[in-house]
């Protein structure tokens, strides 16, 4: 019997990046997406119309609208943005994912739910095997053949492993982890941090700021991913302080660049409504402030994230907030 493909689900920029690295080393592909004339170029001129459009996607990629024969898959990775993960999920339906196992790579919190992508998936498909994919990974970079290594979460190192095998390729390595609540926390938190660093440029407090944020939002992250059950250790990886330092500090990140247009002056819907491209960390920070509450952990960044998101003040004053807490040790 031929090979069954991997199945990607979800045509943007980081599905075509990770269903193009798959192809080139030498896995069978199906790109699964919701738009016809995307579906048809992929097929017929090898490159995606709307998202990475320099790339020649490889050979062993087909595309297909919805999900048809996604029960035989290999894998599957769920690539839609976080807030569509639970309808596209129930849309596949739970017997045709029990069994499988599911690759989540979405990097959020669901709204009004605060659930993580995990947790999303046992309530869509309670049979389901979940791993994470996450970590330093700009899908331009990935789909260009540039370096890049990832962390991959599973319930258990052996398992990961086995995802491990069938997603490495020359250029794209992923590392393993136990530690699904750990990683995915990761993932969703470092976009609301890219928020933070983004508008500390935009509105020219410097350099030295920036750094200070990140690493205050690295402190930040130990106590609330430990009180939900994840290893604070998990940071020291790809997908913690990798991430973290990636979209931190590069206007490539669309959350960097969606803070950085907000602390030069622009409002959130000023940004929205240019088109600006999906910033999970705008839908992650009110989930984050709702997890810190809830789990009574100090939060004072992803608190000033939420207020400049609502309008409430300007980057320069929560900045002059955040330095006006009291003065504590490392
Ligand atoms: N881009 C990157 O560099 C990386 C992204 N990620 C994460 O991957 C996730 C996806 O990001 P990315 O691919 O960049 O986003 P894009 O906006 O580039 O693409 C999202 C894709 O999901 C599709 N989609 C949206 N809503 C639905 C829905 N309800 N049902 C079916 N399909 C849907 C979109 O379809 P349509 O085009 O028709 O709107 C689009 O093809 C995010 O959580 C992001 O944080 C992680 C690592 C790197
Ligand atoms: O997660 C990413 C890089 O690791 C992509 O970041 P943005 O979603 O901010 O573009």
């Amino acid at each position: 019997m031929s090979e069954q493909p991997i199945y990607v689900v979800g045509a943007g920029a980081w599905g075509s990046a990770l269903a193009h690295t798959l192809g080139l080393a030498g896995r069978k592909v199906m790109l699964c997406g919701r738009d016809e004339v995307a579906i048809r170029t992929i097929n017929e001129e090898r490159r995606n119309p709307h998202y990475l459009k320099m790339v020649e996607m490889d050979a062993h990629v087909t595309a297909q609208l919805g999900y048809a024969g996604i029960e035989k898959a290999q894998a599957i990775l769920l690539v839609v943005p976080a807030q569509a993960s639970r309808a596209v999920l129930t849309e596949i339906g739970a017997e045709r994912l029990a069994g499988k196992s599911i690759v989540l790579c979405a990097k959020g919190l669901e709204k009004d739910t605060l659930k993580r992508q995990s947790e999303i998936l046992a309530e869509a498909s309670p049979k389901a095997h979940a791993f994470v994919l996450s970590g330093p990974s700009f899908a331009v970079d990935v789909a260009q053949g540039k370096p890049t290594a990832v962390t991959l979460a599973g319930e258990s190192i052996e398992a990961a492993r086995k995802i491990v095998d069938l997603l490495a390729g020359p250029t794209f390595r992923p590392y393993s982890s136990d530690d699904i609540v750990g990683v995915e926390l990761a993932g969703a938190l470092k976009n609301i941090y890219a928020l933070a660093c983004g508008a500390v440029d935009g509105a020219e407090l410097g350099l030295s700021a920036r750094s200070s944020i990140m690493a205050r939002a690295f402190a930040e992250m130990g106590p609330l991913v430990e009180a939900m059950g994840g290893a604070k250790e998990s940071l020291n990886s790809l997908a913690g302080l990798g991430d973290l330092t990636l979209s931190c500090t590069a206007r490539e990140s669309r959350n960097f660049d969606f803070g950085y247009r907000l602390g030069a002056g622009e409002s959130v819907a000023q940004i929205v409504d240019s088109g600006a491209k999906l910033a999970e960390g705008v839908h992650s920070s009110p989930v984050g402030l709702a997890l810190a509450d809830k789990y009574q952990v100090d939060a004072p960044i992803i608190k000033a994230v939420n207020a400049l998101l609502a309008g409430q003040a300007p980057i320069e004053g929560l900045v002059a907030q955040l330095m006006a807490r009291p003065l504590r040790s490392e």
